[in-house]
C-alpha cells in the first residue's frame, strides 16, 4: 500500500511506522487471558482482533493503549522497546472503547474541543470532525441527551480532532445504523490509505481488509481459575 504522509488531515504517521508484539501475556485477576502473543503491524495496515466474549480483546487493546501493563512480553513501536508504562506508544494512540469518554452534561462541541486540546489537536479540525460523523445538527446538544448510536458517533469524532497514527477501536460498530457503519468503514479506510494503522476488536464484519488475530490461538491451556470471580476483580 502506498504511503502518503501529508495527504490527509486525520493522520500524520511517520514513515515506516510499525508496531510489534513479542510473547505478550495478559493476566486479569488470577487468570491468564493470553500468552505468547506475537504480531506485527505496519503503516497502512489493519489488525482485526477476533475471539469470543471474554477472550481478551478489550484487555489487549487496553494494554496497547498503555492503560494496563503486560504480564510478560514486549511491545516495540517503530523498532523501539516500549516500557511497561506505555510511554512513547500511548501518545501515538487513539483508543475508542466501550465508554464514550464524554461528559454527559457538556455539548458535543465542548466535549470535542476538550479532546482536541487534551490530545494536542487543533480546534480548526472540529468542524471537519463533526461533518465526518454527520453531527453538525447535534453539535449544540448535551452528549447525555443523545441516543446510543449518536453518542458512539461523538466518540468516533474524537479520532479526527487530533492526528494519531494508531487507532485502537473496541467494537466500533456497536449501536451504529448501517449508514453510519459505512461511514465508519470509510473513515478507517481513509486513515490507513494515508499511512495510519488500526487494531480493531469486532464480532461483526467491518468491510475493511485486515489481518486476523484470534485470541483463542493464544489462550494458555491450563488455567488457574479463581473460584470466586469477585476475588479476582481488579480496578
Ligand atoms: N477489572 C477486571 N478484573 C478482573 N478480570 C477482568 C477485569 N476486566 C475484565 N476481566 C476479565 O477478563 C476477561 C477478558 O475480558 P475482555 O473484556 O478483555 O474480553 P473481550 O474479548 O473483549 O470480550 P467481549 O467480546 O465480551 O467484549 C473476562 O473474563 C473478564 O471477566
Amino acid at each position: 500500500m502506498m504511503f502518503h504522509p501529508t495527504k490527509h488531515p486525520t493522520s500524520s504517521p511517520k514513515a515506516r511506522t510499525t508496531l510489534n508484539a513479542q510473547a505478550l501475556a495478559c493476566r486479569r485477576g488470577q487468570r491468564f487471558l493470553f500468552a505468547g502473543l506475537d504480531f506485527s503491524l505496519e503503516h497502512g495496515r489493519i489488525l482485526i482482533l477476533r475471539g469470543p466474549n471474554g477472550s481478551g480483546k478489550t484487555s489487549l487493546l487496553r494494554l496497547l493503549a498503555g492503560l494496563s501493563r503486560p504480564e510478560a512480553g514486549q511491545l516495540f513501536w517503530c523498532g523501539m522497546a516500549v516500557p511497561p508504562s506505555g510511554a512513547g506508544l500511548s501518545e501515538q494512540v487513539h483508543y475508542v472503547g466501550h465508554s464514550s469518554g464524554m461528559k454527559a452534561a457538556f455539548s458535543v462541541t465542548d466535549n470535542l474541543r476538550f479532546w482536541a486540546r487534551y490530545l494536542g489537536g487543533a480546534e480548526d479540525r472540529l468542524e471537519a470532525s463533526l461533518e465526518a460523523l454527520d453531527l453538525e445538527a447535534l453539535a449544540h446538544l448535551p452528549v447525555g441527551a443523545l441516543s446510543a448510536g449518536q453518542q458512539r458517533r461523538v466518540s468516533l469524532a474524537r479520532l479526527l480532532v487530533a492526528p494519531r497514527p494508531l487507532w485502537l477501536l473496541d467494537e466500533p460498530t456497536v449501536a451504529l445504523d448501517s449508514d453510519n457503519q459505512h461511514r465508519l468503514t470509510g473513515l478507517i479506510q481513509t486513515h490507513v490509505q494515508n499511512g495510519g494503522m488500526a487494531v480493531i476488536a469486532t464480532h461483526t464484519p467491518l468491510g475493511v481488509d485486515g489481518a486476523n488475530l484470534d485470541l483463542r490461538d493464544f489462550q494458555p491451556e491450563a488455567q488457574h481459575m479463581a473460584h470466586d470471580p469477585l476475588l479476582a476483580f481488579e480496578d
